[in-house]
C-alpha cells in the first residue's frame, strides 16, 4: 500500500515517510534536500541541534514550494541553553518560513525536571499560530504521563528509536501511543544495516526482501510501518530514496513481522546479557581496587 498520510489528534494530516537531515552537513544540505524533494519526498524533519535548518531553508526557497505542499517538522534541541520560544523564532528565521508544520521536544531531559513547564511553551508557540502541531520525541511512557496529566493540548506525535533489535522493550510504548492516540515517528529504522550487521536480523530480513524482490532496506521500512510508524530516513543517494518510496507498496505478512521481532528480540538480549556482563566486569574491577587500596593501607 503507497504511503498515506495518517490522520494527527489534533485533526491534520502527516506524511507518513519523511527526508531527515541529522548528521548532514551543511555544505551539502541544500542539494540533498532538494534532491529529496525531487525524488518525491514532501516531508522534511530536521532540529536545531542538526545546525543544517538554514541550508534546508534554502532548498525550500530553491524548489519553489508552496507552503501546503510540505510539512516541515524542526525540534527545540536546547541548543545554548536556549527555551522553546526563543528557538522556535530562531528555527523559523532560519527555514524562511512562517510557521512550523510540526514542532517537537527533542528530548525530554532538556525539560530539566520540568516537562509541564517546557510543554506549556510547545502550547503558547500552538496558540500564536507559530506551529501548526506539537509534539514530542524520545519520551518514555513515564514521560508521557506526566506530560499528559497537565497538558491542555496533546502532544500528536512520539518520535523515537524503532527497530527490530529495539521492538521487545518499545512494544508497551508503542501500545500507550495507540491508546493515547499519539502517533509514532520511527528514527533509525534502518540500524540492523547500519550498525549491528551481522546479527540475528540479518538472515530472516534477506529472505523476506528476496521473497519481496525488495531491498533489505525497503523491508525495515515496511516493518516499521507496519508498526504503525511514521518513518524517518535519508540517504544522499537517488536509487536509495527511490527505493524507501517505493517500500510503501511493500505488504508484509505476519509471519515476516512475526519473525524480525523473534530476531530482534533475541539481538536485543545479546545486548543485555552483554551490558549485564560489561556492568557486572566494572563492579568486579571496582571492588578489587577498593580492596587492593585498603590492603595497601594496611586496613
Ligand atoms: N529525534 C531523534 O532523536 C532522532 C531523529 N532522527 C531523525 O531520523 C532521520 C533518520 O535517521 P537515521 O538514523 O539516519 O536513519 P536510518 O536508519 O534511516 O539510516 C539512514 C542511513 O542508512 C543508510 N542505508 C540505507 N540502506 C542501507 C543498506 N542497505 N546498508 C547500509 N546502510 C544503508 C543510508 O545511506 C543512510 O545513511 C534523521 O535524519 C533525523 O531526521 C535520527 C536520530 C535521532
Ligand atoms: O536527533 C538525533 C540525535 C540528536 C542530536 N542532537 C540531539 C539533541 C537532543 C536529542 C537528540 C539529539
Amino acid at each position: 500500500m503507497p504511503f498515506k498520510p495518517v490522520q494527527l489528534n489534533d485533526g491534520r494530516y502527516l506524511p507518513t515517510i519523511g527526508f531527515g537531515t541529522w548528521k548532514i552537513p551543511k555544505e551539502n544540505c541544500a542539494s540533498q534536500v532538494d534532491q529529496a524533494v525531487d525524488v518525491g519526498f514532501d516531508h522534511i524533519d530536521t532540529a536545531q541541534a542538526y545546525r543544517n535548518e538554514e541550508e534546508v531553508g534554502q532548498a525550500i526557497k530553491e524548489q519553489g514550494l508552496a507552503r501546503k505542499d510540505f510539512w516541515l517538522t524542526t525540534k527545540w534541541s536546547g541548543v545554548d541553553g536556549k527555551q522553546p520560544k526563543q528557538s522556535c523564532e530562531e528555527s523559523l528565521e532560519k527555514l524562511g518560513v512562517e510557521y512550523l508544520d510540526l514542532y517537537l521536544i527533542h528530548s525530554p531531559r532538556l525539560c530539566q525536571g520540568d516537562i509541564p513547564g517546557s510543554w506549556k511553551q510547545m502550547e503558547d508557540l500552538y496558540r500564536e499560530g507559530k506551529v501548526k502541531s506539537i509534539g514530542v520525541s524520545n519520551f518514555s511512557v513515564e514521560d508521557l504521563q506526566t506530560l499528559l496529566a497537565s497538558c491542555s493540548i496533546k502532544p500528536v506525535v512520539n518520535q523515537i528509536l524503532l527497530h527490530p533489535y529495539v521492538i521487545g522493550r518499545t512494544e508497551p510504548l508503542l501500545e500507550f501511543h495507540a491508546a493515547q492516540h499519539i502517533v509514532t515517528e520511527a528514527y533509525s529504522a534502518l540500524f540492523p544495516l547500519t550498525s549491528q550487521p551481522g546479527g540475528p536480523v540479518d538472515k530472516p530480513l534477506n529472505k523476506i526482501a528476496e521473497k519481496h524482490g525488495v531491498k533489505p532496506e525497503q523491508v525495515l521500512i515496511a516493518w516499521a510501518s507496519a508498526k504503525k510508524a511514521v518513518v524517518l530516513t535519508t540517504s544522499r543517494t537517488k536509487e536509495r530514496l527511490e527505493g524507501y518510496l517505493a517500500a510503501g507498496d511493500i505488504t508484509l505478512s505476519e509471519d515476516d513481522i512475526a519473525e524480525l521481532d523473534k530476531a530482534g528480540k533475541k539481538g536485543e538480549q545479546k545486548q543485555v546479557m552483554v551490558k549485564k556482563a560489561r556492568t557486572v566486569g566494572r563492579v568486579v574491577l571496582a571492588g578489587a581496587a577498593v580492596y587492593a587500596a585498603l590492603r595497601l593501607l594496611g586496613l
